[in-house]
């Protein structure tokens, strides 16, 4: 028996005449940062899409904290235990930051947003906890200060940080990332990887998808690498960046990373 965070085998997924993954597994540990990278249009979005119930796939198993589930549905997937953040910032951006984690809160609450829109005295309480609960990731992400400031008046490395704290709220087994490093300049990067970092230290598991090959191999305990759909790699950052068919993938893609090499 795997005691693996999230064990996913054989995953498929064709669009029309595109095979977008081909047969394609990870394991991740817990407590681990694991990387998925590989060129653009390698398939990694498809992936997070799968398994986060956004698109159906045509085969594949999958496991999250030991138990099956079937990621045919995005509340499901979130209610089975795995948090998402996405390529292209999601938030409410007329709401609060506070209200955004508040969303994420409520997700996994018996009020729901009815309660939230109505506040009858039944929820209170729970309302109490969740705002209380809500502040402190705005703290454990750094950005308490703009708890009350709408989210589209926040810089573009706290508004990422802000949609970890959201993702966090629901209490995920698996936090997964998309590009959270998209558009960061350095400084914020290295907030991010400290951010990271911590969430791990604190026991939680992270996905990764990232283009910034550095932060990866800097963060990540285990990579995998997809190129046209197909999984060409895994190990640790150091057993795949020395990987012929790894380097072969990102020189053969034009996309002017030389080498993985940081
Ligand atoms: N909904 C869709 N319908 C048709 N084709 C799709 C769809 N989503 C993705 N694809 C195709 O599947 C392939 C894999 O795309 P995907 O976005 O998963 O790659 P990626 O590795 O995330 O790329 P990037 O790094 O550029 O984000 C691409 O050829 C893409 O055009």
């Amino acid at each position: 028996m795997s005691n693996a965070v999230l064990e996913v085998s054989g995953v498929s997924k064709r669009f029309g005449g595109l095979q977008a993954l081909s047969d394609v597994s990870i394991r991740i540990q817990p407590g681990q940062v694991y990387g998925l990278i590989g060129p653009n249009g390698a398939g990694k979005t498809t992936f997070f899409n799968v398994i986060t119930g956004l698109y159906t796939p045509d085969s594949g198993k999958f496991l999250l904290g030991g138990q099956t589930y079937e990621p045919t549905a995005v509340h499901e997937v979130a209610k089975a235990g795995i948090a998402r953040t996405f390529q292209n910032i999601r938030l409410f951006a007329d709401m609060t930051a506070l209200e955004n984690v508040m969303v994420g809160r409520h997700a996994r609450t018996h009020s729901g947003l009815i309660g939230a829109v109505f506040r009858t005295k039944t929820f209170k309480d729970e309302e109490a906890a969740i705002e209380a609960r809500a502040r402190e990731l705005l703290a454990y992400v750094g950005i308490e200060a703009f708890a009350e400031y709408k989210a589209r008046t926040l810089s573009y490395g706290d508004q990422r940080r802000l949609e970890i704290a959201r993702a966090l709220a629901t209490d995920p087994k698996l936090l997964a990332l998309d590009e959270p490093a998209a558009g960061m300049n350095a400084t914020e990067k290295v907030v991010l990887r400290q951010l990271i970092d911590r969430i791990r230290n604190d026991g939680r598991s992270v996905l990764l998808i990232e283009h910034d090959v550095k932060l990866v191999m800097g963060l990540c305990d285990g990579v995998t690498v997809l190129d046209h759909g197909k999984q060409i790699a895994e190990g640790t950052p150091a057993q795949v960046q020395s990987n012929e068919a790894v380097i072969e993938a990102y020189l053969g893609s034009g996309h002017g990373q030389k080498a993985v090499a940081p």
